[in-house]
C-alpha cells in the first residue's frame, strides 16, 4: 500500500535533542505525502488522541522513546492502523529489538523508501490492559522507576546502571505463586520479568536467547537472588547470549501472579501496584513498519 498520510507523534522532551521537524519536512519533501503532527505534554496520556487517529491516516509514526512508543501502541492494538518508529529516546529497547535504524535520518528514510514492511507483532494484556514490552516486578522494576527523567537527561543510559547498583544492594526475595498456562509454581525471586521483547536497550543484547516478539508467547524470567555471583552470572549470560542456572526462564501464553503483598510494578513505562495480575499474549496485534527481513 502507497503511504499518502502519516500522522507523527512527537515527544518534544525526550532523550534526543535534534531538529525532528526539520529532518521530517526534508525526507517528506516531493514525496508526494500528506503530514500532521501532534506533540505529546509531559504527564499527560497520548493514549486518546493516538486511538482518534485509528483508520484515519495511513501511519502513525512516533518520535520518542519507549514511554511514548508502547503508550501508542497500546492505543492502536488490535487496529489495522500500522505504527512506525522513529527512536528518539535513551533506550529504545523497540527499535532495537525491530531492527529499526537508532540514527533519526535513517529511520525517517524507512517511511518514504520502498525497503519496508508491515510486521504483526504480538502484544500482552496486564489485567486487560495491552502492553508492548514488558511487565516487570522487584529489583527491575525499582531501578526503572528510579532513573528519572534528570538523571536521564544528564547521563543518558548510563542512568539505568546507577540505579541498578543502588536497587540491588537493596535488593530483598518476594514470594510469588504463579500458575503458568495452569500449572502451579511456587517461587522466590528478586525479579520477575514477565516480557514480549527479547532486547534490553543496550547494544543488540537480549535478555535471554530465545525470546521473540511474534512467536506468540511470553517469555517468564526469575531472578532467585542478587548475590554477586548470581549477578555476574545473569551478566555473563546477557553477554555472551546462553542461558544461565542464575535465572529461572519459562515461555507461555498466559501466567497468574500471587504476591503476599501489594508491589510496585512498571508495565511497559506505566507504573503499577498490585497483588495478583493475569498476563496473556494476544499474538499479531498490532502492524509495526520495519525494514525488510529486519526481524
Ligand atoms: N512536552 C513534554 N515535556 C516534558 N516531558 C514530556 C513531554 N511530553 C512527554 N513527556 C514525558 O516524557 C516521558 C516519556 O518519554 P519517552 O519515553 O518518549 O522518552 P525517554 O524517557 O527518553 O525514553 P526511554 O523510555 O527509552 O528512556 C513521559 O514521562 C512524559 O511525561
Amino acid at each position: 500500500m502507497k503511504i499518502k498520510h502519516i500522522c507523527f507523534i512527537i515527544n518534544p522532551a525526550s532523550g534526543k535533542q535534534e531538529a525532528i521537524l526539520l529532518f521530517i519536512n526534508q525526507a517528506l519533501d516531493g514525496m508526494g505525502i500528506e503530514w500532521d503532527v501532534y506533540l505529546t505534554k509531559k504527564d499527560k496520556s497520548i493514549a486518546e488522541i493516538a486511538r482518534e487517529l485509528i483508520g484515519k491516516t495511513d501511519l502513525v509514526a512516533v518520535y520518542g522513546g519507549d514511554g511514548c512508543v508502547t503508550e501508542v501502541a497500546a492505543a492502536l492494538h488490535g487496529s489495522e492502523t500500522p505504527l512506525a518508529i522513529i527512536p528518539g529516546g535513551t533506550a529504545n529497547v523497540m527499535a532495537r529489538e525491530l531492527g529499526i535504524p537508532l540514527d533519526t535520518q535513517a529511520a525517517l528514510a524507512v517511511l518514504t523508501g520502498k525497503d519496508y514492511e508491515m510486521r504483526s507483532i504480538d502484544m500482552g494484556l496486564f489485567n486487560d490492559q495491552p502492553f508492548l514490552l514488558r511487565v516487570n516486578i522487584g529489583i527491575m522494576a525499582d531501578m526503572v522507576l528510579q532513573a528519572d527523567r534528570d538523571l536521564k537527561n544528564s547521563v543518558g543510559q548510563l542512568a539505568y546502571g546507577i540505579t541498578a547498583l543502588k536497587t540491588l544492594a537493596l535488593a530483598e526475595p518476594a514470594s510469588y505463586r504463579l500458575e503458568i498456562d495452569g500449572k502451579a509454581f511456587q517461587e522466590s525471586g528478586v525479579s520477575l520479568t514477565v516480557t514480549n521483547s527479547g532486547h534490553i536497550g543496550i547494544g543488540d543484547f537480549a535478555l535471554q536467547p530465545g525470546i521473540s516478539i511474534t512467536d506468540g508467547l511470553l517469555d517468564v524470567i526469575l531472578m532467585k537472588d542478587a548475590s554477586l555471583l548470581s549477578v555476574l552470572k545473569v551478566a555473563s549470560s546477557t553477554l555472551l547470549q546462553n542461558k544461565t542456572e542464575a535465572l529461572v526462564h519459562w515461555q507461555c501464553k498466559r501466567i497468574v501472579i500471587n504476591m503476599d503483598q501489594t508491589h510496585s510494578l512498571i508495565c511497559d513505562d506505566r507504573k503499577e501496584t498490585a497483588r495478583q495480575i493475569t498476563i496473556s499474549v494476544v499474538p499479531a496485534s498490532i502492524r509495526i513498519m520495519v525494514p525488510k527481513l529486519s526481524l
